[in-house]
C-alpha cells in the first residue's frame, strides 16, 4: 500500500496535461472532490471504495490501496477509452503516475463505461452491505433487493430512456456474491447486467455497491438515493416494518 508521503509526492512526466485544468468540473479535480465527499460519508473510508470518470475517449481512475480521501488530480491514471478490460492493456495507460497502480476496481468500471455509463462509483456504504446481509437467505442468480412504495424510488431511473421509477413501482437491485479478489467480480457484474438491462447499481455481498450513471451527478444523485432506501430498509427491519409491501 502506498503511504499518505508517497501519495502526495507522486509525480510523473507522462502526459501531465492530462490532469491539469483550472477547471473545477474536470475529471482529474472532480474525482478528488467527489472521493472527500464520499469519505466523509462513509462510503470510501480505510481505502476501500472509489469512483471513476469518462471523459470522451479518456478514462480517469483513481490509484489502489491510497487514502481515498487525500488523493490528488495528479495521482490519477488516465485510460485511452476503448481499452481490453482485465487486465487494460499497458499501452493504453496514456497517464501513470509513478510509484502507484490503478485501482483494483478498473476492470468494474470499465464494465459499466461499455454499458454506457459516463462515471461510476463504487462504496463499502454499511448500508449497502447490511441490507446484503438480510437477504442473505437467497443466493444465487435471483438475488436481488427489492424496495417499493418509499418516496426516494423516484431517484432512480427505470432504466435507459425509459423516465424514473414511480411511487409504486418495486425497485430491484441484484446481488452477486463477493469473490476474494476485486477483478474477479468482473463476470458476476455482466451477467448481473446482462439478468437486469435496466438496473443503474449491483450490491455485492458483504463488500459493497457499484452504482453507475450517465454522468456524474447522475451517478452521484442515484448513489445518495440508493444509500438513503437501504439505510431505511436496515432502519425498518430493526423496527420490525417490512420495506416491500
Ligand atoms: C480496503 S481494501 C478494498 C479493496 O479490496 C477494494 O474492494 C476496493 O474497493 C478498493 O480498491 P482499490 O484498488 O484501492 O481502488
Ligand atoms: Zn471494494
Amino acid at each position: 500500500m502506498a503511504s499518505t508521503e508517497d501519495q502526495v509526492v507522486a509525480t510523473t512526466t507522462n502526459n501531465d496535461h492530462l490532469v491539469q485544468s483550472d477547471d473545477p468540473e474536470h475529471p482529474a479535480n472532480l474525482i478528488p472532490e467527489l472521493c472527500r465527499k464520499f469519505y466523509n460519508w462513509g462510503w470510501v473510508t480505510g481505502t476501500g471504495g472509489g469512483t471513476s470518470i469518462r471523459h470522451g475517449d479518456h478514462i480517469f481512475i483513481a490509484p489502489s490501496g491510497v487514502q481515498k480521501e487525500l488523493m490528488k488530480s495528479e495521482n490519477i491514471f488516465v485510460l485511452q477509452w476503448p481499452t481490453k478490460k482485465y487486465p487494460a492493456e499497458e499501452r493504453n495507460y496514456i497517464r501513470r503516475p509513478l510509484k502507484l497502480n490503478p485501482s483494483a476496481c478498473t476492470p468494474l468500471f470499465l464494465t459499466a463505461f461499455e454499458n454506457g455509463a459516463g462515471c461510476c462509483i463504487h462504496t463499502h456504504s454499511q448500508w449497502a452491505v447490511l441490507v446484503t446481509l438480510l437477504v442473505e437467505r437467497e443466493k444465487g442468480p435471483d438475488a436481488c433487493f427489492e424496495i417499493s412504495t418509499i418516496e426516494q424510488i423516484k431517484g432512480i431511473p427505470r432504466g435507459k430512456g425509459k423516465g424514473m421509477l414511480g411511487y409504486y413501482d418495486t425497485l430491484s437491485i441484484p446481488i452477486i456474491e463477493n469473490t476474494a479478489f476485486e477483478e474477479d467480480l468482473t463476470s458476476g457484474l455482466e451477467a448481473a447486467m446482462k439478468k437486469y438491462p435496466d438496473t443503474y447499481a449491483v450490491l455485492v455481498r458483504r463488500h459493497g455497491i457499484y452504482v453507475w450513471g450517465d454522468n456524474v451527478a447522475k451517478a452521484k444523485t442515484q448513489c445518495e438515493s440508493l444509500d438513503y432506501l437501504f439505510q431505511l430498509a436496515v432502519e425498518m427491519h430493526k423496527l420490525g416494518l417490512p420495506w416491500v409491501k
